[in-house]
């Protein structure tokens, strides 16, 4: 049995005319992986930065674990406990890699020295501890990306909000990062919402998978049922395959 941690009631967005998120719905229960599909302009970055409050829906709510976050602003909900990375990556460059981490620790931690130490254990855990005193545009898309989840783990979320982290990696590379995101959540019990085009991780990694299609939800299942779904199938996978 699992209760949900994030609850998405009837979000809709209107961007000018153009509807890019319509009345979707859906939960993530605590401790799990959920992943948010669909074609490009589908409204799945939308629907994120509506859940982080970087703009308020035009109709809908979003609470987590029974708070409501809707018109909160985007400190106010990392603080509540949600940390996401952004589609495209972008670290302080000037910045070492161990203070952009630290930047994320500082959200909630008002000791540098103790911040400094929670980043320091973030990048041995990323396996990154070799580039902490490196700085971040020095670094390689795999570890920037790398920074990315570090960066947001560094606020202590109990909901990860991950945009596209697998892409522009290679096989291996996708690899390692799924392990490092599968061990994230069954030893830390960290609860993951996940915008993915990398079907074999979606497919490795999720427990569930949500597919949007211009802005609305087309299915909801699990990774084997929305893959079989011929609604999914026209719109998102038989496209990703021409
Ligand atoms: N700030 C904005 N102003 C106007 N239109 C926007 C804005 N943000 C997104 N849109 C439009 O809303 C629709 C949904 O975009 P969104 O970025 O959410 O899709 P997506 O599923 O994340 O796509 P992708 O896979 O390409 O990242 C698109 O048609 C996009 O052009």
């Amino acid at each position: 049995m699992s209760t949900a941690l994030l609850t998405v009631e009837s979000l809709s967005k209107r961007f000018r005319g153009l509807k890019a998120v319509s009345n979707l719905s859906f939960t993530v229960p605590e401790g799990r992986i959920l992943a948010l599909i669909g074609p490009n302009g589908a409204g799945k970055t939308t629907s994120f930065n509506l859940i982080a409050g970087v703009f308020p829906p035009d109709e809908g709510s979003v609470t987590l674990k029974g708070t409501r976050l809707t018109g909160l602003k985007p400190n106010q909900v990392c603080a509540a406990g949600i940390g996401r990375t952004f589609q495209i990556v972008k670290p302080f460059g000037h910045l070492t890699v161990e203070e952009n981490v630290m930047v994320g620790a500082l959200a909630r931690e008002r000791s540098v020295e103790v911040a400094r130490r929670q980043a320091r254990a973030l990048l041995e855990r990323l396996e990154m501890a070799d580039a902490a005193q490196r700085p971040a545009r020095s670094l390689t898309l795999p570890d920037r990306k790398r920074l990315e989840v570090a960066r947001a783990l560094a606020t202590r979320p109990t909901l990860l909000l991950l945009d596209e982290v697998l892409a522009g990696l290679r096989p291996t590379e996708v690899d390692r990062m799924v392990a490092v995101l599968r061990d994230l959540n069954r030893r830390e019990g960290i609860t993951i919402l996940m915008i993915e085009h990398v079907m074999r991780a979606v497919m490795a990694l999720s427990d569930h998978v949500v597919v949007l299609d211009h802005g609305e939800k087309i299915a909801d299942g699990t990774p084997p049922e929305v893959v079989s779904d011929p609604r999914v199938i026209e719109s998102y996978l038989g496209a990703e395959e021409a």
